[in-house]
């Protein structure tokens, strides 16, 4: 490889080092764009998972108009958050030599980087991320060689199971929803061959937050995120009926639940899949914790035969998990266009 496209590469991995620069780089200015308001008077559903007879037609609501909402009463103990938030930031915190030890390589899924979608965008974002599959043991020992790692490594694989749980339910309520069963879409939603990545994200305390970017505009790739916000503010999702972004308002302890383009595909384009964004702000650094849920490695995802009649032809062709990253890698937001059927309109 020669030096230009390694530290093109470089560039598209490694973050800034937050602590060390005083005002806003011109690698990290964006021009504000105000084509799109903030509508700060409507606000996506909060739903009561206890309240279960309710849950599921509030939940297929949902995912039509929105694509995202927020659920309480999910299960995962609020202690368990915390200390996911406290592992979270002790790892961000640490000094920028110490993280780019456990930097993810080129090719690689986990480990420590910038948003993967950076290399989409003419300016770089303002934030960080370190993702995990399993055990972060490896990682977790290369960030911390003479300190103990066993409590980071047991809220992660902690908070993988229980997210994995949560998204098992998830599924159960969305397929609901669209009056399917288990039956129906075999191959799915079961948790022995399921697939899920953690992924922690920190966004530092920004010198000028109005020309900076967290998180740009972008889909999610999986079947369902689930997203912890850690109570700082700084989601917001594009309303596709009023055209502007409404900001997503942390609740104590609620999980906010992200259709993914995958979904969107399986539902026959019924449900959206969000597009979010992550604002960043001057006085908090601000961690959030994604699960992203997938189905089993060789399963193909395609609308569900149910939803599909000579009215509503299948949209989407056949696509694995692997395939749809590797078009969103290569497309990025036009990956659902390119393995749309052309014979139907
Ligand atoms: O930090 C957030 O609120 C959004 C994170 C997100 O969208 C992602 O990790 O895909
Ligand atoms: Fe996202």
């Amino acid at each position: 490889m020669n030096s230009m496209s390694e530290s093109f590469k470089a560039a598209n991995i490694i973050p800034l080092d937050f602590k060390a620069v005083l005002g806003l780089p011109d690698s990290h200015t964006w021009t504000p764009t105000t084509e799109y308001p903030l509508i700060l008077t409507e606000s996506v559903p909060v739903i009561d998972l206890f309240d279960s007879s309710n849950a599921m037609s509030l939940i297929g609501n949902a995912c039509e108009k929105w694509g995202v909402f927020q659920v309480i009463n999910h299960g995962i103990a609020i202690d368990l958050l915390s200390e996911l938030e406290l592992q979270t930031r002790r790892l961000f915190t640490l000094p920028a030599d110490q993280k780019l030890r456990a930097v993810r390589s080129s090719e690689g899924f986990t480990g420590y980087g910038l948003p993967r979608i950076s290399s989409f965008f003419p300016k770089l974002m303002w934030s960080e991320g370190f993702s995990i599959m399993g055990s972060p043991a490896e990682h977790a020992r290369q960030l911390w060689p003479q300190d103990d790692h066993t409590n980071f490594c047991n809220v992660m694989e902690q908070c993988q199971k229980e997210m994995m749980g949560l998204s098992e339910k998830m599924i159960g309520l969305v397929l609901g929803s669209l009056g399917l069963t288990h039956e129906d879409v075999k191959g799915l939603g079961c948790q022995a061959q399921a697939q899920g990545l953690l992924h922690l994200n920190s966004y530092p305390e920004c010198p000028d937050p109005s020309r900076a970017m967290g998180l740009a505009p972008h889909t999610d790739s999986s079947l369902l995120t689930l997203l912890y916000q850690c109570n700082t503010s700084g989601l917001q999702v594009f309303a596709h009926d009023t055209l502007g972004w409404v900001p997503v308002d942390p609740i104590t302890g609620a999980i906010v639940v992200n259709i993914g383009d995958l979904m969107h595909i399986m539902s026959n384009a019924r449900f959206k899949s969000a597009l979010h964004r992550a604002v960043v702000n001057k006085i908090h650094h601000r961690v959030s914790v994604a699960y992203f849920y997938g189905p089993p490695r060789d399963l193909k995802v395609s609308p569900w035969i149910k939803l599909t009649d000579p009215d509503h032809p299948p949209l989407y062709r056949p696509v694995t998990w692997k395939e749809y990253l590797d078009a969103k890698a290569t497309h990025f937001n036009k990956a659902l266009e390119v393995i749309r059927n052309t014979t139907s309109s």
